[in-house]
Order: C-alpha cells, then structure tokens, then sequence
C-alpha cells in the first residue's frame, strides 16, 4: 500500500523548529518506516511572514508550503493535519490552545506546559474535540528506549528496584545566556532547569519505572526535592528529587529514584561519555546504564550478575546530512549522515494519526499530566513560581 502523506504546519520558526522540520523531511523508508511520509505545507513565524518564508527555505520545504505571519493564520489552514508547536514552554498552553479551538491535532514540545492545570485543560478540550494530543519527549520513541523499556517488561533485569538518572548541562550559564534573557533562564519563558532539563532525568525514571508498569499498577510517585536558585533571575539552576513508586509487595516493594538536574555541573563534563552513564536502572539480575546525553543517548551497556556483558551503540538513522545537531546554545552539527532523532517521534504521531488513536504509543496524556503534577509539587517545595501570565489557564495574549 502506499504511505499516507501527513501533513504539517510548523509553530515558530526557533532553533528546534529547524531541527526537527529537517529531520521530518527525511524519508521515512530510510528508518524502515513505510505506512506515512511527512510533508510540511505551512509554517508561522509571530514576527513576520519573511521570517516564515527564510525558515521554509532553511530546512528545505516543498516551494509550495505557505509562510505567515502569525500563529493564527497557520491554524486556520485547512491542508494543515497537524501542527508541531515549538515556542518556549511558557507559551505551549496558549499556543495548544489556539490550534485545538481551531480543529488542528497537536505535537507539543517539552516540557508540556508550565503547570499541571495547563495540561489538564488542554487534555480535557482535546478529548472533548476527538484531537490527536501528543507531548514531544522525542527520546522516548527512540529504539534505544525500546530496547532499555523491553530489558525490563522481558525480566531480563529481575525485579526492578532503583533508577539514577541526572540530565545536566555542566555550562557556565552567565556566559552562555548572559543578561538573562534566554529561555533557558528568564522566568517569563518558564526558564530554569526543572523544566527544560530536568524533565528528562523524570523522562528515565518514569520510562523504566512507571511505564513498563501495567496500566492498572501504575502509581504516581512520591517526591521529596532541594533546589539551587540562579541567582541573576531566580530560576532553578539545581535540582534533586527523591522519588518513591509504590508497587505492592509481592511484585518486589517500593521502587526509588533519584532524579537531578543542574545547568552549572553535569555527568559529561567532556560531552564525550568519560564520565560513565547518567541513567542506571537496577534490577535484582543486573544493570543498564545509559550514557550522556540522555535526550539523545548513543550507547547502553547491560551488566548481568551471570557475567554477561552487553555493550550497544544506537547512532541515529540517517541520510540526514546537514539536518543540524541543535542542543538548545545555537546548535552544532550532528555526525555527518545521521538524522538528530526527531523524526521517530514525528512517526509515531503521523501513524496515530492514520490509525486514528489520539495519543501517543510510549507516553499517554495521563502520564505527562502525572509529571507535571510531580514538577509542581518540585516547584511548590521550593517556592518557584512564575509570572502569573504564564500560570493561568485562562486565554490571554502574551
Ligand atoms: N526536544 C528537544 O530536543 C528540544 C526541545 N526544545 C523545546 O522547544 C521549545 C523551543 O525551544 P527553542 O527552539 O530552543 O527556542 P528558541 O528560542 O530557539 O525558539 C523559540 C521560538 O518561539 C517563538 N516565540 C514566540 N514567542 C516568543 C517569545 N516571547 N520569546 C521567544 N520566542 C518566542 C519564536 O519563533 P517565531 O518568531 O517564529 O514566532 C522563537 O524563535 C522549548 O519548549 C524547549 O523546551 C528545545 C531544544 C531541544
Ligand atoms: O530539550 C532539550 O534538549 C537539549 C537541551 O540542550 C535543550 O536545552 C533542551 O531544551
């Protein structure tokens, strides 16, 4: 049969609109994936439509795709199916909002939105729309995350107990981000690590520890966390949580995690894995380790108690010359050929789309609405609120 074309409009025109309209270009049949194709028909800048059309021109978009000026243009463009929203996460609510109120299904970035009763709100109008609704944790729908997910629903790790997993940045953050003003730190755009960072280290603990659970047996967490404030604009630029999921006795007890983030110190100092691995996921038969960095990680080895050894590295499928590795500083370049990764997430919402499910496979909106109301908690602990603008559910402009 031939793949169904999906049909996208793109949300802003920043670093990770780039890098992920260029990875969805990249022909599917190149991963083994041949039920969808992508195609990109529009896509909106806020500040102007030349801003649009040079964005469309830059990541290489069929010459017939559409340029606007604005978000609500792009919305009401009837050959749009899905609209990819990539603005900070301080403006993800609104933005959701604006293309579910007008009929679109979503791929929203990370982190969801900046509060709990954001997210619910948006799940709530996008069930009650029959919407396909999709948070972009793009690692999740990595093959190495199936791999490390299927380690454990298999037994292979025994019982699993315990999980570490830290996503940090080791950066001076005065230099890369002076005057504060960049997403990564203002509090405006919902900056801080938590949120940004920090949500990947959650994204490993709850992959390995919550998903792979039976629907019926997953239980949201307990948390008790510290935090370090940036001291330039108040945000967070360190934080640890200590995670508990209850899990009933005969299935092996309580498991913990501990989950850290930080801007200023990191577990790849050297961005070459002389470190060792940021996640270690431990089970009563071994150990997997995954290495940095764990949004886009390369390499696990498995440690059996028997003596088994497993060593894998899972480099990104390609052709993807020049799709441009963006790690949130203005981007470097990916090893030549290799896609950045983008496009498995991109895959699984386009196949959901032709499949007519409205969430995605290997994150439900119940579990993003469960760690958002963990980051709350975070953030209610240690005091860190944001400009009620970026707070309310209600509908407002920013
Ligand atoms: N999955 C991943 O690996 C990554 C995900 N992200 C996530 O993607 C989102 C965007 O990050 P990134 O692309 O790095 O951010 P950028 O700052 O590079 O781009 C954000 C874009 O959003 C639009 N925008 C609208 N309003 C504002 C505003 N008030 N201030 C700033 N930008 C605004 C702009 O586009 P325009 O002018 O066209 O409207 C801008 O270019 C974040 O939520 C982040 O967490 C980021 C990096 C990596
Ligand atoms: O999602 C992300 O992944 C890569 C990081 O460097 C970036 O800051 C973050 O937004």
């Amino acid at each position: 049969m031939a793949p169904k074309v999906v049909r996208w409009g793109i949300l802003a025109t920043g670093g990770i609109a780039q890098t992920f309209t260029k990875d969805l270009l990249v022909d599917p049949a190149t991963r083994g994936v041949h039920e969808i194709k992508h195609t990109v028909v529009a896509a909106a800048s806020s500040s102007s439509a030349s801003r649009a059309q040079e964005f469309l021109k830059s990541v290489n978009a069929p010459s017939s795709a559409v340029a606007y000026g604005s978000y609500k243009e792009l919305v009401q463009n009837k050959d749009v199916d899905i609209v990819y929203v990539a603005t900070p996460h301080s403006h993800h609510y609104q933005n959701v909002m604006l293309c579910l109120d007008a009929g679109k299904n979503v791929l929203c970035e990370k982190a969801f939105t900046v509060n709990a009763a954001q997210a619910k709100k948006l799940i709530e109008t996008a069930r009650e729309k029959n919407l396909f609704l999709m948070e972009a944790v793009w690692t999740r729908y990595f093959p190495i995350s199936i791999y490390v997910r299927d380690a454990i629903t298999s037994g292979r790790l025994g019982t699993v107990t315990r999980v570490y997993s830290d996503n940090s940045l080791a950066a001076e953050p005065e230099k890369a981000w002076p005057g504060g003003k960049s997403r990564m730190v203002a509090p405006d755009l919902a900056g801080g690590a938590l949120l940004d960072m920090g949500i990947y280290s959650l994204t490993w603990v709850f992959q390995t520890l919550y998903t792979t659970q039976s629907p019926q047996h997953r239980k949201p967490p307990r948390v008790v966390s510290t935090m370090q404030r940036y001291p330039e604009t108040g945000v967070d630029e360190m934080t640890t949580m200590l995670l508990t999921f209850p899990r009933d006795a005969a299935a092996g007890g309580d498991m913990h995690a501990t989950a850290t983030t930080s801007f200023r110190v990191g577990n790849d100092v050297d961005g070459a894995g002389t470190c060792g691995p940021a996640v270690r996921i431990q089970g009563t038969l071994g150990e997997m380790q995954v290495w940095p960095p764990i949004y886009r990680p390369t390499r696990t080895r498995l440690i059996l108690k028997d003596g088994t050894i497993e060593d894998k590295n899972w480099p990104q499928p390609g052709p993807g010359k020049g799709s441009g590795w963006y790690n949130g500083f203005g981007g470097s370049v990916n090893q030549e050929g290799e896609g950045h990764g983008m496009f498995w997430e991109a895959d699984e919402a386009a196949l959901a789309l032709v499949e007519g499910r409205k969430e995605g496979k290997f994150e439900s909106l119940d579990e993003s609405l469960v760690i958002m109301e963990l980051m709350d908690e975070v953030r209610r602990q240690n005091g860190l609120v944001y400009p009620e603008k970026i707070e309310t559910t209600d509908r407002v402009e920013l």
